[in-house]
């Protein structure tokens, strides 16, 4: 074991700490603010997200859940304007010190867009592309072994392994939606964000990615926007009621949606607000 993973485990036992349970931080906020241009979209919002758990980002339209959420691997860098104060970690690193490498950030934070957004290539180099970019890999036989292995993971190689030289984009809806998932876990991310993954797929497509999600928290430590409150109820164990660029509350999922501590929670839930 080398310096770089004891320190790892020392922090990591750190972070358990601070969740007061068994539980392991893999992120953190503390007091983030999110700025576009003189607009105010996040005020002070404290989080911890748990490790291998599904936490779920829910409030209405505008709230700031996806402001949050692209602040949780630096997307917001790439809007004009947009500024993020406060202080988010990643294993107790600040993602926003000037030393981490922005690129190294977001394949250790991937995410997953709305909208399905294949690359217009085949679906072998839309997995391969990250592996290749980020020097993952040493040889042809390596590569093709991070394909089928994330492919596999995101549930799409039975469907696809015979025609992995096909356009990505001529996949199904839901499809497509798994080959970014394949594409996110490819470069062996931490943190996989996901903006509404669902919102453009049909019920059975929505399943699968839902089944999908389940399976990955073993592996992975999940951040999800979703508008579908049965949706939140379903994949996440962990809930986060955003209001008006506050967080309002955060807690275990069966608590939020059945004794929240918050009227504004309770009445978001059963609809009647948003
Ligand atoms: N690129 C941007 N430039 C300026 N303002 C923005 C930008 N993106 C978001 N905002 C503003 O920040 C606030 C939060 O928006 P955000 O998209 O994070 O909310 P949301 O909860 O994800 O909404 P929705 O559920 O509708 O997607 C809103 O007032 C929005 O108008």
């Amino acid at each position: 074991m080398n310096v770089m993973n004891e320190q790892k485990i020392e922090e990591a036992v750190k972070a358990r700490m601070t969740a007061g349970t068994n539980e392991v931080i893999k992120m953190r906020g503390d007091k983030v603010t999110v700025h576009y241009g003189e607009k105010q979209a996040l005020f002070d919002v404290d989080i911890l997200i748990r490790e291998n758990q599904v936490t779920a980002l829910i409030g209405p339209s505008g709230c700031g859940k996806s402001t949050f959420l692209r602040s949780l691997n630096r997307m917001n860098d790439t809007i004009a304007g947009c500024r993020v104060g406060g202080k988010i970690t990643l294993d107790n690193e600040d993602i926003y010190d000037r030393a981490i490498d922005v690129v190294e950030l977001r394949a250790r934070v991937g995410m997953v867009f709305q909208k399905p957004n294949p690359f217009p290539k085949s679906i072998y180099e839309n997995v391969a592309y990250g592996p290749r970019i980020h020097g993952l890999t040493r040889s042809k036989a390596d590569l093709d072994e991070v394909v089928e292995k994330s492919l596999q993971k995101a549930a799409l190689w039975n469907e696809v392994k015979d025609r992995l030289h096909d356009a990505g984009t001529g996949l199904s809806g839901g499809q497509q939606q798994r080959l970014c998932i394949a594409r996110a876990i490819a470069v062996s991310p931490e943190v996989i964000l996901m903006d509404e993954p669902c919102s453009a797929l049909d019920p059975i497509a929505t399943a699968r990615v839902e089944e999908l999600i389940d399976e990955l928290k073993q592996n992975y430590t999940i951040v999800i926007v979703t508008h579908s409150m049965q949706q939140a109820a379903r994949v996440s164990q962990r809930t986060a009621m955003f209001h008006l660029g506050y967080l309002v509350e955060e807690g275990p999922t069966e608590k939020m949606f059945t004794n929240p501590d918050e009227k504004r929670t309770q009445d978001y839930i059963t609809g009647r607000f948003g």
